[in-house]
């Protein structure tokens, strides 16, 4: 699903994020990419997003090259791929349901189907019952639900997290991990970055491990 090969990243200000990186992740597969603070985690999440372009190396997505992707055709391969921030980025004007049915918004259903679809992903979370509340009344945790309710409300094939428990307790990090497993199980690939070495090394996923950049060992 996701094949990056020998793939180098430098921002404008010279910094190099990432030394020529190889990564392989199957369909389907469930992956936690860890490593210090700086070592390029999000910059290689961000690479898959087409959020940057790499400066030389290949990155091939669902058997596309994203180096030869034409502009036009960004936003449909960034609609393969759910994404979940650390700070969940939701709208606190908005409702919980509208947070959730932005994605379908912008991507122009039908209400009718909208409707559908956001209250099957909030069901999913366990969080139908606040679909008209506004998500500053809930705790981080239920935020974080939300969060996740978006990025698979148009059914990615691939979800990325961004620190996902980064914010939570022990006990809320764990639920959180096992829902994404949930999504695992029925075929959506799944690759999370996380500083959080206790939580992964109790579950049993891959683990790709970066370190100032570069492929670190330690890869399970
Ligand atoms: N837009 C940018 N411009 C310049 N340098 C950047 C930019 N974004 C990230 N960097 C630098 O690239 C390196 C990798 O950053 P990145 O955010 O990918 O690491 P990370 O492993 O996700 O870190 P964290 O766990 O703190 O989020 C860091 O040294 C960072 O300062």
């Amino acid at each position: 699903m996701i094949d990056f090969d020998n793939v180098s990243m430098r921002y404008g200000n010279g910094h190099m994020a990432l030394h020529h990186v190889d990564c392989h992740i199957e369909r389907e597969e469930m992956v936690f990419l860890t490593g210090r603070s700086g070592a390029g985690k999000s910059t290689l999440l961000k690479l898959i997003m087409l959020m940057e372009r790499p400066s030389s190396g290949r990155i091939i997505v669902d058997g596309l090259d994203l180096g030869a992707m034409p502009r036009r055709q960004i936003p449909f391969h960034r609609r393969k791929v759910g994404v979940v921030f650390q700070n969940h980025q939701l709208l606190f004007d908005r409702t919980v349901f509208d947070n959730v049915a932005l994605p379908l918004i912008i991507e122009g259903h039908p209400p009718r189907e909208i409707g559908r679809r956001v209250r099957a992903a909030l069901d999913k979370v366990g969080l139908l019952k606040y679909e008209k509340h506004n998500p500053i009344a809930l705790s981080g945790g239920e935020q974080q639900r939300v969060g996740i309710a978006r990025a698979v409300v148009n059914k990615p094939a691939l979800l990325l997290a961004d620190e996902p428990t980064g914010n939570l307790d022990p006990e809320l990090s764990a639920e959180i991990m096992h829902l994404f497993e949930e999504f695992n199980q029925v075929g959506v690939t799944v690759l999370i970055a996380t500083h959080d070495i206790a939580l992964i090394n109790s579950m049993d996923h891959k683990i790709m491990s970066l370190d100032h950049g570069e492929n670190a060992g330690g890869v399970r």
